[in-house]
C-alpha cells in the first residue's frame, strides 16, 4: 500500500491505494519505506510534501526482518528507527534505487556506515533535537540511582518503612562532588549544565582528544581515561557506540573507580561489559549504576543486573518526551526529503 498526499494524507492508518489514476500519478514519485509508526509531526511532513509515495510499518513493534527485506525492494529512501539493522543484506535487498537512509535517532550504530558509503547512499540522523530531553533524563536517572529512589519507594510500599533510622537508605550527594563525562559532546555539556546548580565541585571529561570549545562551556578539565575513573564520584557515559568504544566500560574502568562512585549510562549498552559491571556492583566495588540502555534491549527480566538493588534500569527512554519524539520524527522526515531532492540535509551524517 503505497501512499502520498491528497486524500490519503487525512488517513491516520494508511489504507491501500486502490484508485488507478492515483496509482498512475504516483508511479513517478520516489518510493519510501518507513519502518515504524513514527510520531505524527514526521508523518505529516511526508504526507504533505507530495514528494514521495511511502508505505509505513504501522505498528509500535519492529517490522519482522523478512518483511523489511521485502518492503525495501526498489525503494529510493528508507526512514528507520534504531532497531533496524541497515546492513549489506538490507542494502542488497533494497537495490540500486536507494539513495537515502534517514534514521530517527542520534545514534547510528545500527547502520553499516561502510556499506552505505560504498554504495553512495546518504544518511540523515537526529542530533540536537533530543539533547535537552536526554540530559534531563540522565539527571533524573543519576538522582534516582544515587539517592536510591527506586529502593525507597519499594520499601515505603511494601512495609519496609519502620521508624526513622540514621543511616537507612543513605545515598551519595552531588554537592562537592566530581562529575566525570566519558565522551564530551552536546549531551555531555547539557548534562553538566543541569548538574552545576547542584553545587558540583568539578567537571572532568575524557575523549579521543580535548574538546576545548565544549569543555569551556562547563569549565571541564580534560583528563586521561584512568584519571576519569579514579576521580569521578559520578561518571556519565555519553560517547557513541563505535568499534573503539565497544565494551570500554569494563573491569579496567570499574576497578579504578571509587567505592562511592555512581555509574550512569544513557548512550548505548554496547559500551559496557555487563558481566564486569555486575561484578563491580555486587561486590561493592562501586556504589551504584543507572542504565537507560543495555545489551540486549529489552534486557531479559531474568538478567542478573535486575537482581541488584544498586542498579536502576530504564527501558531506553532518554529521548521519550512527546515534544522530542515529534521533533525527531520531523527532522528524520525533512532529512529524507532533502536527501531525495539531492539537497543538503538539515542533519546529515558525513560518511
Ligand atoms: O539514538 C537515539 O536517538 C536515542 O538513543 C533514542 O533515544
Amino acid at each position: 500500500m503505497w501512499c502520498s498526499r491528497t486524500a490519503l494524507g487525512r488517513l491516520r492508518r494508511i489504507a491501500p491505494c486502490t484508485v488507478t489514476g492515483f496509482h498512475r500519478a504516483m508511479s513517478t514519485l520516489p518510493k519510501v519505506y518507513v519502518t515504524r509508526k513514527v510520531p505524527p509531526d514526521g508523518l505529516d511532513i511526508l504526507r504533505k510534501s507530495g514528494q514521495v509515495q511511502f508505505e509505513m510499518w504501522d505498528s509500535d513493534e519492529p517490522v519482522p526482518r523478512l518483511e523489511l527485506l521485502k518492503k525495501v525492494k526498489g525503494c529510493d529512501g528508507i526512514l528507520c528507527v534504531l532497531t533496524e539493522k541497515i546492513d549489506a543484506q538490507l542494502l542488497e535487498a533494497a537495490g540500486p534505487n536507494l539513495k537515502v537512509v534517514s534514521t530517527m535517532s542520534v545514534g547510528f550504530d545500527h547502520l553499516s556506515l561502510d556499506e552505505l558509503k560504498k554504495r553512495g547512499i546518504r544518511v540523515g540522523y537526529t542530533p540536537d533535537v533530543l539533547t535537552d530531553c536526554v540530559a534531563e533524563l540522565t539527571v533524573a536517572l543519576l538522582l534516582a540511582t544515587s539517592r536510591r529512589l527506586i529502593e525507597a519507594t519499594h520499601e515505603a510500599k511494601t512495609g519496609g518503612w519502620g521508624t526513622w533510622r540514621t543511616l537507612w537508605l543513605c545515598g551519595h550527594e552531588l554537592a562537592n562532588s566530581t562529575v566525570g563525562i566519558l565522551g564530551l559532546g552536546r549531551i555531555g555539556v547539557a548534562i553538566a549544565e543541569r548538574l552545576k546548580p547542584f553545587k558540583v565541585k568539578k567537571f572532568i571529561y575524557t575523549d579521543v582528544a580535548p574538546r576545548p570549545e565544549l569543555a569551556n562551556m562547563i569549565e571541564a578539565e580534560y583528563v586521561s581515561f584512568d584519571e576519569l575513573a579514579k576521580q569521578s564520584d559520578f561518571l556519565a557515559v555519553c560517547c557513541a557506540l563505535t568499534q573503539e568504544t565497544h565494551g570500554i566500560c569494563n573491569w579496567n574502568l570499574f576497578s579504578k573507580m571509587k567505592k562511592n562512585a555512581i555509574f550512569i549510562n544513557t548512550s548505548r549498552g554496547g559500551v559496557v561489559n555487563q558481566e564486569d559491571l555486575y561484578e563491580a556492583l555486587s561486590t561493592g566495588l562501586i556504589a551504584g549504576a543507572g542504565l537507560d540502555v543495555t545489551t540486549p534491549e529489552p534486557l531479559p527480566t531474568h538478567h542478573p543486573l535486575f537482581t541488584l538493588k544498586n542498579c536502576v534500569i530504564l527501558p531506553h527512554i532518554a529521548s521519550a518526551s512527546y515534544t522530542t519524539r515529534n521533533a525527531m520524527s520531523a527532522l528524520a522526515a525533512n532529512n529524507l526529503l532533502a536527501g531525495l531532492r539531492g539537497e543538503p540535509m538539515p542533519k546529515e551524517l558525513k560518511l
